[in-house]
């Protein structure tokens, strides 16, 4: 649960400058080794909404934006990748990720793909979201995987994010907004340094003339839905993982094998379960494996993954706002930041996206979880139809899952409390202190890192102020106080050697909504000097940071920004 500061400036050599060089790391297994749609065309002109049958994955040309502009790439990532930062303003790269891979140097393929997928909801299948309300016409429809690369040895996936339309667009524009692709590319690389697996960011290019309209909030309004339609820029984000395979793409191959849908419906699930395997889960699960051990082993690990997954989102504030199978990466990383948002106030029903229910609740995400892994299962189970021994270990781990996830909440919270072992009685105690107040949850847990005396530095982090409340949380001080320096630690550290623990586990900073909304309006206008600043501040979350960045964006919402649309809550996010 430790996060390490990263040392950042670290020197490095950069083996890829250009995009020729790129070029030569790329290498094209998903679309060599799965099944391509039958009924595709080869020129990947398939921009209409079509049902598809068979095959994991349909060629797709992307639709690139008109005149596209620099704003942002991850220096973090193109560090690791060993990326000269140079290349992303480079003419060949802003062209192939603006969505032009027409004159991309070879290997680099002219056309991406795009994958078909399945919708649950909480648990429950849904097929009606598909135009043909047969299940066939959903899955990415304004994502593109355009590139495949083995880099420093390992594989990676690069996706476009509003590239234009595919056949699974449903009748949509295939277009990204830069409000939606500037929050998601914060956002992801804010969570990587949050010590948080999710999908990563690479680059972000904006159209200087091509623009498209969204339902959005006018100015000021409290209205819980967009009351007006916005005329915005569009944008390109590329991200980046080593796979973007979906516990619902893997129900649109389980449900088709269950019933069985065409005579490759079962190889299909079979591939599809093997090439997450050798995506995500090389190094966990041995080669030799039968196919049947492998799924046992898969599940168990997918298990593993997502329940120290969701502990960790408690962890640093973040609600995923729609946490349906399609979001759900089956890497067991975060994937998909159009509903997500960062608590402020302390609220265990705490939820941003409009449309999203309680289901999907910040403190429910462990039951959604749940949900998820119980159709990820359901979607295995066909692959092990014969085989009753491994069937029953299935439903075993299956069964398990509360237990293992609510093992790692209890063990998240006592990390954030600089405790050994979870205590229930404090815990309780607290969850209802920091409703009731209440406080706000990042400041809340940084000042308690500081190991304070008295309640006073804690008192920062209060929206509403009482004697009584005051009482109550000196008392509930005391008692932390002694469980910290009493039998619950085992080391006997120092306070200071406490503290530096805590804030290792405890954010300064998180990405809150009311500093995103005005990085992209300046962005919306040509500026993007904030969009920068957050992405330097937000990739050092733990780190203090300068004075003027605390006093920025170390306190509380302020009180006219509760209740706004578009801020506080939001549709949407497309
Ligand atoms: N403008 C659009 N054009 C075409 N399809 C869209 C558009 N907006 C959303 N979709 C599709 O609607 C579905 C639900 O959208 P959702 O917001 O979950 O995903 P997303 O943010 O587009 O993508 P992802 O999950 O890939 O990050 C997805 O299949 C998505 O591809
Ligand atoms: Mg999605």
């Amino acid at each position: 649960m430790n996060v390490k500061e990263k040392s950042r400036h670290q020197p490095t050599t950069d083996n890829v400058v250009t995009l020729d060089d790129l070029a030569k790391l790329a290498n094209y297994s998903l679309m060599d080794t799965l099944n391509c749609d039958p009924d595709a065309k080869a020129s990947g002109v398939d921009h209409e909404p079509r049902q598809v049958f068979t095959g994991h994955y349909v060629p797709v040309k992307p639709t690139p934006i008109d005149e596209p502009e620099y704003i942002a790439h991850s220096k973090d990532l193109f560090r690791e990748l060993g990326f000269a930062d140079s290349m992303a303003q480079s003419t060949d790269f802003v062209r192939m990720f603006s969505g032009d891979t027409s004159d991309a140097p070879q290997p680099i393929r002219k056309v991406g793909w795009a994958s078909g997928y399945a919708l649950s909801i909480y648990g429950t299948e849904y097929v009606q979201q598909c135009p043909f309300q047969t299940g066939n016409g959903y899955g990415d429809g304004r994502a593109i995987s355009v590139l495949e690369a083995v880099i420093k040895n390992q594989r990676w996936e690069m996706q476009l994010k509003g590239a234009g339309r595919t056949p699974y667009c449903r009748g949509a524009d295939g277009r990204a907004v830069l409000r939606s692709s500037i929050r998601e590319f914060l956002a992801q690389e804010h969570m990587h340094s949050l010590a948080v697996p999710t999908s990563r960011s690479l680059s972000l290019y904006v159209s200087k003339t091509e623009k498209v309209k969204r339902p959005w909030y006018s100015e000021g309004s409290r209205s819980i839905d967009p009351d007006m339609l916005i005329l915005e820029p569009v944008a390109i984000s590329t991200r980046v993982a080593p796979s973007f395979i979906r516990v619902g793409q893997l129900e649109l191959f389980g449900r088709r094998a269950r019933k069985n849908k065409h005579p490759k419906a079962m190889e299909e699930l079979e591939k599809i379960v093997l090439h997450l395997i050798d995506r995500e889960y090389s190094d966990a699960i041995d080669h030799n494996l039968t196919t049947a051990e492998k799924v046992v082993s898969l599940a168990n690990q997918f298990r593993s993954r997502l329940t120290r997954l969701v502990a960790n989102w408690v962890r640093v504030g973040f609600c995923q706002g729609n946490f349906n199978s399609d979001n759900c990466a089956a890497g067991g990383f975060t994937l998909d930041y159009g509903p997500f948002g960062f608590i402020d106030v302390f609220n265990p029903q705490y939820q941003s996206w409009t449309g999203g229910g309680q289901h999907y609740s910040f403190l429910n995400q462990p039951v959604a979880a749940q949900r998820n892994f119980d159709m990820f299962c359901a979607a295995l189970q066909p692959l092990l139809a014969s085989h009753e021994n491994y069937q029953q270990q299935l439903d075993e781990i299956q069964s398990g899952f509360s237990t293992v996830m609510q093992a790692h909440i209890e063990k998240m919270w006592a990390a954030k409390l600089g405790l050994e072992t979870f205590d229930s009685a404090l815990f309780n105690e607290l969850e209802t202190l920091m409703a009731q107040t209440p406080v706000d949850y990042t400041i809340f847990f940084r000042e308690l890192s500081t190991v304070p005396d008295d309640i006073g530095p804690l008192k920062k982090s209060f929206y509403r102020h009482s004697e009584e409340i005051e009482r109550h949380w000196s008392q509930w001080l005391a008692t932390w106080k002694s469980l910290v320096s009493g039998t619950n630690t085992a080391s006997h550290h120092s306070r200071e050697e406490l503290s530096r623990k805590m804030k290792l586990v405890n954010p300064k900073y998180s990405l809150r909504e009311w500093f995103v909304v005005p990085a992209y309006q300046q962005a919306s206008k040509g500026n993007y000097a904030l969009v920068r600043e957050l992405q330097e501040v937000m990739t050092q979350p733990y780190a203090e940071q300068s004075k003027d960045i605390e006093e920025k964006y170390y306190r509380l919402k302020p009180a006219e920004f509760f209740a706004l649309g578009g801020l506080s809550h939001y549709s949407c996010s497309s």
